[in-house]
């Protein structure tokens, strides 16, 4: 029997340890696409890896019917996977969508002059309509006819996605250390090919703002907290009760938000907000504070998960000043290692706060939140 395909972009933690292994599990052969040469080639010399659950009784499963592609030495390969494939998904990192753009336009062209399957496309990235920007992206690269064609049988779906997988230090190159909690929430309201674990909503938005602005809020507040307080591990940060003091409230201040905006169930949302810093605490790894607060340009965006809940609370003349006091933090994260992070910090030092928060967070210098944000800053 032939098996059904998918083609996943990055075959990186989220790729491997997540979206990939619940392809693999659903019967699907998975083609990873990566520029990774190491990872490509031991893709298709072991054709399997472990996924190890972080807990007491540390789970293993096996993921088979893996393969992979390095697009950079075999760009025609990648076409030729999309041809074939049920999904395309996508965990690269929102700023490499554009870069993957071409070859998944070309992928698209070929295939709609070969069959008229649908295909299923989602960017699995940390950001509210990932998969609307990629689909931008990809379809200015089309011709009108394709473009027409694509209409119908390809249909991109936004989604919100949440695991924690730290950073690997395994034996072995392809195996994977994630927390045992996920979801997986796709938009949709058609009827499309079944994978375990994907939970289908019609209006992913509630999802996605729930998600974003409690879990990654929690864990980039915690990061760079933790950080400006000389903690390596988010673990160890949470440990200190002023650390985790300050986080509750930053996520508590969300969850005003979220729960004046949709609607939700306030203890059942404070529920939520317990079960995400229990999460963080898990002590069966350990996670950077540098990874998780990694790309602090993307994270002061004006619609990422610092910047825009505190505006949305303002608009609905709810508090913000703990987020403002994590905007703060943010801005003092300055790991030579992280090229956003020196950046920032450059930025700061030639045109100085005022201009950073104009340019980046977009709020004007009158703005209360930048005001605040201002006063944190200068503590
Ligand atoms: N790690 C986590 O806990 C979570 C991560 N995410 C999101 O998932 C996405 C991926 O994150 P991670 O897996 O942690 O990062 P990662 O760095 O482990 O994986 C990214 C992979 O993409 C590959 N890549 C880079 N450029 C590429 C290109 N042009 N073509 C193909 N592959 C390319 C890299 O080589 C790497 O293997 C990000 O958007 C992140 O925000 C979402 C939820 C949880
Ligand atoms: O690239 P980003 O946005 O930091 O995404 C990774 C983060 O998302 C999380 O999975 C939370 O969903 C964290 O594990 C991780 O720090």
């Amino acid at each position: 029997m032939i098996m059904k395909q998918a083609v996943h972009f990055g075959a990186g933690n989220i790729g491997r340890g997540f979206i990939g292994a619940l392809f693999s599990q659903s019967g699907y052969h998975v083609t990873f696409v990566d520029v990774a040469d190491q990872i490509i080639q031991e893709l298709n010399s072991k054709k399997s890896y472990d996924v190890y659950m972080a807990a007491e009784h540390q789970e293993v499963q096996h993921i088979t019917n893996v393969s992979g592609i390095n697009s950079k030495t075999d760009p025609e390969a990648v076409v030729e996977a999309i041809e074939k494939a049920t999904y395309v998904t996508t965990a690269v990192g929102v700023s490499i969508l554009p870069g993957i753009a071409p070859l998944i336009a070309k992928g698209i062209t070929s295939r709609l002059e070969k069959t008229d399957e649908k295909l299923y496309v989602i960017a699995c990235e940390n950001q509210i309509s990932a998969t609307d920007i990629l689909k931008e992206h990809v379809v200015k690269l089309l011709d009108p006819d394709t473009r027409t064609k694509m209409e119908n049988q390809v249909i991109f779906m936004n989604c919100a996605v949440d695991r924690i997988v730290p950073a690997q230090h395994n034996e072995k190159l392809l195996d994977v250390l994630v927390e045992p909690y996920f979801e997986w929430v796709v938009e949709t309201k058609d009827s499309i090919p079944e994978v375990t674990g994907m939970k289908i909503v019609s209006d992913i938005q509630p999802y996605i703002e729930r998600k974003l602005f409690t879990v990654n809020t929690g864990h980039a507040v915690t990061a760079y907290i933790g950080y400006a307080e000389g903690k390596e591990t988010i673990d160890q940060a949470l440990e200190d009760t002023e650390i985790y003091q300050k986080v509750k409230a930053t996520v508590e201040e969300t969850g005003n938000y979220l729960i004046k905006r949709y609607g939700l169930n306030p203890s059942e949302h404070q529920q939520y907000i317990e079960k995400i810093l229990g999460r963080f605490q898990n002590k069966y790894f350990k996670d950077d504070v540098r990874r998780v607060g990694r790309s602090p340009i993307r994270k002061l965006g004006p619609e990422d998960r610092l910047v825009r809940p505190a505006r949305e609370a303002q608009k609905l003349g709810l508090p913000f000043t703990h987020l403002a006091q994590a905007i703060a933090y943010c801005l003092k994260f300055d790991v030579d290692t992280d090229p956003e992070a020196v950046e920032l910090q450059k930025q700061l030092k030639e045109k100085g706060l005022q201009a950073v928060l104009q340019d980046i967070c977009k709020l004007d210098h009158e703005n209360p939140i930048a005001e605040e944000v201002t006063r944190f800053y200068k503590k």
